[in-house]
């Protein structure tokens, strides 16, 4: 089967979360299951396509309304990532520094899903299916069945995986014509609550969509920031497909982002070593259990309840307790961990921004990995910190409570919380001090989690079991 994958991000080319993480690692898997998997993602002013091999596969131009773009499609030569790479260039739109955040996103995005539309519409075969992802390529399911210079493509199985149903990418009627043209009469099928949605069009146009996790989709239709009534009429449509995580970049063992490497048999020394490293740059007490957070500092994450969690317990647990947070975002939330840091200096640090080797080094060195998250599509944090032996602390949501069960039920082996609140956080935050001091019974913990299969082999598998499903010949 041919699958090709159209993505804004995808790691290690450019990465802003986890749906990067999922578009470098789930078509390196299909591609080892012997199928033809690709992935065409925009280039942007990266280093890595600066300092890699493309040949250019193909050249062409596209309209916006009144402005015309030219575009390079270009593909990676040396099967480097484990797929085929293709990078779509549209000087003066997607040659940017960052992936989003510019006044003109909408354009850019619109413009690369006519561009990658345009290629697929001269390759000489089909692939068996389109796979879009998120509300960026949202608009490819209902151009590709109702463009009239797409018609070609119209028998083309297209499948939308929903990594963040927050984000939809509307935008206003307005720029309808930007568009390439199609019939009127369907133009309903773009909208949503009064203005185009990319994402809703996607639901509405795809021939399936997926979700991160099992629960998500079941927690979609009843909040998913104004979709409810569409995922429920279009829920026939709709499959969970809990992610995996790649566990050759995310291996304790090979990583060279860390300073030592470790396995279930070593990870004691291990994890010591890099603990030792870790509070010795941030200034915290290697004796101490060590909670870290890493991610958007939002408030999906529940990033807003993070100074009250860190104040209150480091208060609780009679500074016996240390904090260690990485991350960006809202500025408010960034300022009150700036506060809540001068009176917690000795028992909590934070560096603010992305940095993806200290991101390692935290996974390896915490005891424990915090997510107090409000929504979490999958969450992939919690399956990296299991697979480097740190005990998550979970609030029980979407993926996370799909991948971690509590230690004080049978098998379980993390710790779950209910509310989206400090005081629960708080609660569990004291449940993992005190496992922390049966050293005996976190060693075993930490042991199990170690061996936990968490590959893309099973949902790779149920991917493919999907698009049988739907390609017709
Ligand atoms: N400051 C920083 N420095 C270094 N690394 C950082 C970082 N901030 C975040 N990261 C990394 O970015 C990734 C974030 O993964 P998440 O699963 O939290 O993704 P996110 O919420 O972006 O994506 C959405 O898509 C993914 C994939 O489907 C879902 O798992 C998730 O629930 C959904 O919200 C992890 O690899 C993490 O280590």
């Amino acid at each position: 089967m041919e699958i090709l994958h159209v993505s804004a991000e995808c790691y290690p080319v450019a990465k802003v979360g986890g749906l990067a993480d999922v578009v470098g690692a789930l078509p390196k898997y299909q591609f080892q299951a012997g199928h033809i998997a690709k992935v065409v993602m925009p280039a942007y002013n990266t280093r890595f396509f600066h300092t890699h091999e493309f040949e250019l596969v193909h050249q062409g131009g596209c309209w916006l309304g009144h402005n015309w773009y030219h575009f390079n499609v270009w593909r990676e030569v040396t099967n480097l990532l484990g797929f085929d790479l293709y990078m779509v260039d549209i000087p003066g739109l997607l040659d940017t520094e960052r992936v989003y955040g510019y006044y003109n996103d909408t354009e850019r995005f619109m413009a690369f899903q006519v561009a990658v539309l345009d290629w697929l519409n001269e390759w000489q075969h089909q692939p068996d299916v389109v796979h879009v992802h998120d509300h960026h390529t949202g608009l490819i399911p209902f151009l590709m069945t109702h463009a009239y210079k797409y018609e070609r493509l119209r028998n083309i199985a297209t499948v939308l995986t929903i990594h963040n149903a927050q984000y939809q990418g509307q935008f206003g009627w307005d720029r309808l014509y930007q568009l390439p043209g199609f019939d009127l009469w369907n133009a309903g099928l773009l909208g949503w609550d009064g203005a185009i949605n990319p994402l809703a069009a996607a639901i509405k146009c795809a021939w399936r969509f997926t979700t991160v996790s099992p629960s998500y989709l079941e927690e979609l239709y009843n909040g998913a920031n104004g979709l409810e009534n569409l995922l429920n009429y279009e829920r026939g449509k709709a499959v969970g497909i809990l992610n995996g995580i790649d566990t050759v970049v995310w291996d304790p063992a090979t990583d060279p982002m860390l300073p030592v490497d470790y396995d279930k048999d070593t990870f004691i020394e291990g994890k010591r070593d890099i603990k030792l490293q870790l509070c010795e740059q941030f200034n915290l007490d290697p004796e101490l259990p060590l909670i870290s957070f890493i991610g958007r500092l939002v408030g999906e994450k529940g990033a807003d309840l993070l100074p009250d969690i860190i104040g209150r317990s480091i208060y609780e647990q009679k500074q016996q307790v240390n904090f260690l947070l990485l991350g960006s975002g809202d500025p408010h939330v960034e300022w009150s961990l700036q506060q809540t840091r001068i009176y917690t200096e000795a028992n909590f640090n934070v560096q603010f921004g992305y940095d993806e080797a200290l991101s390692h080094r935290i996974y390896a060195g915490s005891d424990f990995l915090l997510m107090p998250s409000r929504v979490e599509p999958c969450g992939l944090n919690q399956m990296y910190a299991l697979r480097y032996g740190t005990v998550p602390i979970v609030r029980s949501v979407g993926g996370l409570k799909d991948t971690v069960t509590d230690f004080g039920e049978p098998n379980g082996f993390g710790i779950r919380f209910i509310h989206a609140a400090a005081w629960d956080a708080c609660l569990a935050v004291s449940r993992a001090v005190a496992l922390y001091k049966d050293t005996e019974k976190l060693h075993v913990i930490c042991k199990t989690i170690m061996q936990l299969d968490h590959s893309w082999d099973s949902a790779a598998a149920e991917y493919l079991q999907l698009y049988s499903s739907i390609v017709t010949h």
